[in-house]
């Protein structure tokens, strides 16, 4: 029996938009999730996120944060409409969406419809009024068995390549104004721990590609069904990832990739030098212990606490793939104190043997902000760095520590950069700030924010200097540069032996 369902589900767009894709209406699991493409075995959120090369987004949330940055609108033609089930063939009596509210808020270059029947309706319901064809991709329904998934990524990759951001001018933004950007992003509802869960899922997604690498699978089929590959599998001839932990929020982010690789069902060490109830650096306490919660319960994972040399070489000799979360931005000084600057020298040993890293946001032992290298400093073939890059990941000569530089976008951050950069050329330049050397900056700027205190030298660039005055002059008084103001609120729990 045909039942009427009305769409309830609100779109997803802002100005910012420039792709707007169609599917018809809500399946009833979307429906009863609230959210589209919710059916689990529906590949249009695995497709996408292959597209980007990201992890595949599992909250309403992360969903919702890819679609924004990445400049797609989302929506379904059907406002309401007769139905049996999920079957797009019985759909009858559909009356549309407005869709122009899209349309007058963004500059939408292209409509893409996820499967026939949408294009079908838009064609005869929609093109018309909004002056505007539409192209009409694979179904990522499971209906549509005849499409794999390469094959949807394929053509959602060339449908939505072209309109959407590309990272050509994806900003660089010292030190601490990544962290008055992750105060920023938290402040808009998307918690610190939120972020740290991301970065850690983002650093796994990256670990993964490159164990396939590594173990030679054949570079078109891993490309886009990795999961599938890893899956398939024999559980030794799966790749071995250990991963080093610092103890304060960059180890964060080194725990939460550990627990996400072993709950793909990989084989995963972490080691450490304490335990997660002992960190003293939030989210990281909470992200660790959690991670340790579900490590434990998995065969394939181990925890090496305070490893001794020998072991530590053990378990590094055994694996393909070490992803670095011993030091991030917190980083300071131009030695790496024990034990970590052993657990340094051994990770490199391993990598001239042929284990790849990757370096957590920054490699531990360079300092994000000025590119300098400490003794020792890790040498990794990829750095994940988080939300944006930072000038000492730019400068030539750290190449050789950072190997490639890709940006896990953790938040979208368009809108705040935007807003500060607004609000920068809408006020008068505040001479007492802008007129300052570079160095007297620095100064300024390590004494109100502990988190720069590591910055040693000049400030290689000030291209994103927009983002520093618009703070300075924020009309709720905070001057970055000013020291009588009082210290903002620390971001994250210090460690008390830092
Ligand atoms: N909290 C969050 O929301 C996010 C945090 N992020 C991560 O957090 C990191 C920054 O975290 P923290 O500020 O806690 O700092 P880090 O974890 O980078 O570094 C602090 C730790 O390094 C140690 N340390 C400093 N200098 C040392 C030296 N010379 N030798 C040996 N140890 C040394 C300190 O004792 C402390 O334990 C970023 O790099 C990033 O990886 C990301 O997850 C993004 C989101
Ligand atoms: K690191």
């Amino acid at each position: 029996m045909p039942s009427t369902i009305e769409h309830t589900i609100e779109p997803v767009f802002d100005k910012r938009s420039r792709v707007l894709v169609l599917g018809s209406i809500p399946s009833p699991k979307s429906r009863e999730q609230g959210f589209f493409y919710g059916h689990p075995q529906n590949r249009f959120w695995r497709a996408l996120a292959a597209v980007f090369d990201e992890p595949v987004p599992r909250t309403v949330e992360d969903k919702k944060d890819l679609l924004l940055r990445r400049g797609i609108a989302l929506w379904d033609v059907a406002a309401s409409c007769e139905i049996e089930g999920a079957s797009d063939a019985s759909i009858r009596n559909v009356v549309p969406n407005n869709l122009k509210l899209i349309l007058e808020t963004a500059d939408i270059q292209a409509v893409f419809c996820t499967g026939a029947k949408a294009g079908q309706l838009y064609a005869r319901l929609c093109e018309k009024d909004l002056g505007m064809p539409a192209a009409t991709l694979p179904s990522t329904s499971p209906a549509n068995a005849k499409t794999t998934l390469p094959q949807l990524v394929q053509a959602y990759r060339n449908a939505l390549s072209p309109y959407t951001a590309s990272s050509e001018n994806a900003p660089v933004l010292d030190v601490a104004d990544v962290v008055r950007l992750e105060r920023e992003i938290a402040k808009r509802g998307t918690p610190l721990a939120l972020l740290m869960e991301r970065a850690g899922c983002f650093l796994a997604h990256r670990a993964q590609r490159m164990a396939e690498k590594q173990i030679s699978i054949e570079e078109n089929a891993l490309l886009n069904e990795n999961d599938q590959i890893m899956d398939n599998a024999r559980p030794e001839d799966r790749p071995r990832f250990i991963v080093l932990c610092g103890n304060g929020n960059n180890g964060g982010d080194g725990w939460v990739a550990a627990r996400d690789l072993a709950e793909n069902g990989q084989h995963v060490t972490v080691v450490c030098n304490v335990m997660p109830n002992e960190i003293s650096a939030q989210p990281a306490r909470d992200a660790a212990q959690a991670a340790k919660r579900v490590l434990e319960t998995l065969p394939h994972a181990l925890i090496l606490a305070t490893p001794t040399q020998e072991q530590l070489h053990e378990a590094l000799s055994q694996a393909d793939v070490c992803i670095d979360a011993l030091l991030g931005t917190g980083f300071e000084g131009s030695h790496v104190r024990p034990p970590f600057d052993a657990w340094i020298a051994a990770a490199n040993e391993q990598r001239a043997r042929g284990m790849l890293t990757i370096a957590a946001d920054v490699p531990s032992g360079l300092s994000a902000q000025t590119g300098k290298a400490a003794t020792p400093c890790v040498k990794a073939d990829e750095t994940v760095t988080m939300i944006v890059s930072k000038p000492g990941l730019e400068t030539p000569f750290a190449f050789a520590f950072c190997g490639t530089v890709s940006v896990a976008p953790l938040a979208y951050i368009d809108p705040i950069l935007d807003e500060k950069k607004e609000s920068a050329l809408a006020k008068p330049r505040a001479a007492s700030a802008n007129d300052r050397t570079l160095d007297e900056n620095d100064e300024k700027a390590a004494a109100s924010d502990k988190r720069t205190a590591h910055a040693e030298a000049k400030r290689p660039t000030d291209r994103n200097n927009e983002f520093l005055r618009a703070e300075a002059e924020d009309d709720d008084g905070y001057d970055p540069y000013s020291d009588r103001r009082p210290e903002p609120e620390p971001l994250f729990q210090r460690d008390p032996w830092s």
